[in-house]
């Protein structure tokens, strides 16, 4: 007998085969959500058990990072790879080193990672994986060793064709670096292709680095201007001092708007007379420092350690740091603050209650999947271009990249009409990324 089961019921054995993965679970529950129009037109989906397979990693694979520090002390710790989905390309998406790093948070990264590389419209899968390492305050050549252990376990499991790893929290290009001298060592290869994140100078793409920032303030540009705005003149917080968050800084500057705010993990910075981006590039990307030195550096500035960065006024907030990181209070004070529009330079940083606020105070929210898929579709053109040993131009490359940010844009808003949600660009991106998985999905056949 065939036992077609409804999405809730779904959902609660997805939570009963995946014990202790809440955040998996929300990134599912999510996009189930979404699904329930999209299933009454297509109840095929539910014979094929779609949503079970979909929801169901290709493969996981799981190893021992050993590694010696700097006092010649052994430290062991896991490394993980999800291949969560090859039905539109090979597998891709980041590797995050964070000591939180489990598999409940590189699952829900990877389920996240399928629908948003959909969304790109490039030939790409989507995977995830990293370790429980902690890279800060460690020293480049304890960073070195440790990520010529990863490699040599992880190689044997990625490819130009098969699986093409990137950078996410804690992984920026110092470690592709040496993760990418070891493969070339191991396989004896140059194999340009198998990493994205690259140093310009040996095969990286330019604007990689920009894209994720600067794409999520695009999409915030294009959310504002379907109702007539623009971030131009806007008051702007970001979260977070990393790679998403300065250039997301960077380019709302650009584009008129001023950001009076970012954190870390320790606490945030306020400047009214607009954030430095060139003094946070030097206290995070050359010296590695706390933000917090920002405003010892700055007269105009103050830090406020601890404390929630939501509570810093605005018309538009990037939460563009780490998921979960705007709950509901946040939420509250942001709409209580006058804030028109959220876009998620982060994966998942709104928690479900924070979004509920949000859409029922009619808040424009841009979910992650959409507003940062800038920076995997860059590591797409990185993959073109390592594919036909071409190199493009800044301006060529950027203007690509904002192509593709207005064209997501477009197509979420228009799925969300169609499937009775104008507006929700939840819906939206949920049902157009799932939608051209499950078709590629269909053509090829039970596997
Ligand atoms: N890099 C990319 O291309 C993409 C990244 N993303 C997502 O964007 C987010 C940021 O990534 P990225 O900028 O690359 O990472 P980075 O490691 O460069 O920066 C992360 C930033 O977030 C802060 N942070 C981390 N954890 C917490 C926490 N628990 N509370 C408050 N702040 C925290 C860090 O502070 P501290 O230094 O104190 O740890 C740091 O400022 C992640 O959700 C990632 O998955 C999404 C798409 C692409
Ligand atoms: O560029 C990539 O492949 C991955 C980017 C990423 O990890 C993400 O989109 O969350």
């Amino acid at each position: 007998m065939n036992t077609v089961k409804s999405i809730d019921a779904i959902y609660d054995d997805i939570v009963a085969r995946n014990p202790a993965q809440d955040e998996f679970h929300q990134a599912v529950r999510e996009v189930l959500g979404s699904l329930e129009v999209c299933i009454d037109r297509h109840p095929e989906f539910l014979d094929q058990k779609l949503i079970e397979r979909i929801s169901e990693p290709e493969r996981q694979i799981i190893f021992r990072v050993p590694w010696q520090d700097d006092n010649g002390e052994v430290h062991v710790n896991r490394g993980m790879r999800v291949e969560f989905n090859s039905a539109l390309g090979p597998y891709k998406g980041g590797l995050r080193f964070h000591p939180s790093v489990g598999l409940g948070i590189i699952k829900f990264l990877g389920f996240e990672q399928i629908f948003k590389n959909a969304l790109t419209g490039m030939p790409i899968g989507g995977g995830k994986g990293g370790a429980d390492f902690d890279p800060k305050g460690r020293s480049d050549a304890e960073v070195m060793r440790f990520c010529q252990s990863f490699m040599t376990e992880l190689y044997r499991h990625i490819g130009e064709y098969r699986d093409v790893p990137a950078g996410d929290i804690g992984v920026g290009s110092r470690e592709i670096g040496y993760l990418f001298g070891q493969y070339k060592r191991i396989t004896n290869s140059y194999e340009s292709g198998v990493l994205t994140g690259k140093g310009i100078g040996w095969g990286g793409a330019r604007v990689r680095t920009e894209a994720t920032g600067y794409g999520c303030a695009i999409f915030a540009d294009e959310m504002l201007k379907s109702t007539g705005g623009s971030l131009d003149g806007r008051t702007v917080v970001v979260s977070g001092s990393g790679n998403v968050a300065i250039y997301a800084i960077e380019k709302v500057h650009q584009l008129g708007g001023t950001v009076v705010a970012c954190s870390d993990s320790s606490g945030y910075i306020v400047d009214e007379s607009g954030i430095d981006v060139e003094l946070v590039k030097d206290i995070k990307e050359v010296r590695r420092e706390r933000i917090s030195e920002y405003a010892g550096e700055k007269a105009a500035a103050h830090y406020v350690a601890g404390g929630s960065i939501w509570d810093v006024p605005c018309e538009v907030a990037l939460p563009s740091a780490t998921q979960n990181e705007l709950a509901e209070a946040d939420a509250v004070r942001l709409v209580k603050n006058g804030c028109l529009a959220v876009a998620e330079g982060a994966n998942m940083p709104t928690t479900p209650e924070a979004l509920h606020v949000l859409q029922e105070a009619k808040v424009a929210f841009g979910p992650g999947k959409a507003a940062n898929a800038g920076g995997v579709a860059t590591s797409a053109l990185e993959m073109q271009q390592n594919a036909s040993r071409d190199s493009w131009s800044f301006g060529y490359s950027e203007e690509r990249l904002s192509e593709i940010m207005i064209d997501i844009h477009r197509r979420c808003a228009e799925t969300a009409e169609e499937y009775a949600s104008p507006g929700n660009l939840v819906v939206g991106a949920n049902v157009s990324g799932f939608l051209q998985v499950a078709d590629a999905m269909q053509a090829h056949g039970l596997i």
